[in-house]
């Protein structure tokens, strides 16, 4: 056993990890989806299976080993959407990293933030880093979905279902809406000012997050970042200072650690 150890390959250590990692990333997709379920019944009847040989329950095990044999093709057929879009998720991320270097992110985010402000609708955006945001993320309404001006506005469309709370974008993509974000304690802050621009200012306290806040009463744009709030910004400023934070220090500050991980990430 001790020899076994000492024999170890840096190939089976590699190994070891990455199996590791898939299993674990595998149940993280299913988790909350009927694939757990499935999964879970797999489960059992691979113990069912197991009991059935150790009992010698000659016909029980030939039925079940049948099932056993099959397994792959079969998890295959019941898991093919999950399957479909964990590939899809890794490939996304493997070829266009989670970032905002591609200005018309930024642009259609400033489109939508004017917009809103024009019109007087409230709104919130949280635009993610390095930093993670799951329990933020996970409170709030998934979407997955490509960041456009026009989904941003319908998100906060009056009475919409997501109208309130926090949009959450990371690069390319809206991952969720409706999220509730911590408030900020700041004592100083301007008593004209109410929750929506706390919640904006308290996810800069807890991450590397920037928000943009846009305000319903005065129908003025703020950017929150690091717990430092500047307000009243036209739509070039705002557009602006996002290229100033993340078009120069995105793709220089992410070393080689962030870029694995964002590839497994999951938001
Ligand atoms: N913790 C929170 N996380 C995310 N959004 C929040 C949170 N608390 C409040 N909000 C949003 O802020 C809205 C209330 O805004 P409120 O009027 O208090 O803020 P405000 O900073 O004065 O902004 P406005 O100028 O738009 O009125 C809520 O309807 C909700 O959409």
């Amino acid at each position: 056993m001790i020899t076994d150890i000492l024999n170890i390959r840096w190939q089976d250590v590699i190994d070891i990890i990455l199996t590791a990692i898939l299993i674990y990333q595998l149940l993280l997709l299913l988790r909350g989806t009927q694939g757990i379920q499935i999964l879970a019944g797999i489960l059992i009847l691979l113990l069912a299976y197991w009991g059935a040989r150790r009992l010698d329950f000659f016909t029980l095990e030939w039925i079940l080993e049948s099932f056993v044999k099959s397994l792959l093709l079969i998890a295959i057929i019941l898991f093919q959407s999950d399957i479909r879009r964990m590939l899809s998720r890794v490939g996304r991320r493997a070829i266009f990293p989670a970032g905002y270097s591609e200005p018309k992110i930024l642009e259609e985010i400033a489109n939508a933030t004017d917009s809103l402000a024009k019109q007087k609708i409230g709104g919130l955006f949280v635009l993610k880093r390095q930093g993670k945001l799951r329990d933020i993320i996970e409170g709030g309404i998934r979407l997955d979905a490509t960041v456009s001006c026009e989904l941003l506005l319908t998100l906060f469309w009056p009475n919409s279902p997501t109208h309130d709370g926090a949009v959450i974008i990371s690069g390319d993509q809206i991952l969720a809406a409706g999220c509730v974000l911590p408030l900020s304690n700041r004592p100083d802050l301007d008593k004209a000012l109410g929750t929506r621009h706390r919640a904006g200012l308290g996810v800069t306290e807890h991450s590397d997050a920037i928000a943009i806040i846009i305000s319903e009463e005065r129908g003025q744009v703020s950017l929150a970042q690091e717990g430092r709030l500047t307000m009243n910004l036209s739509r070039t400023q705002l557009l602006h200072n996002l290229n100033e934070i993340f078009t120069k220090n995105e793709s220089t500050n992410t070393g080689w650690y962030e870029k694995i991980s964002r590839l497994f990430e999951k938001k």
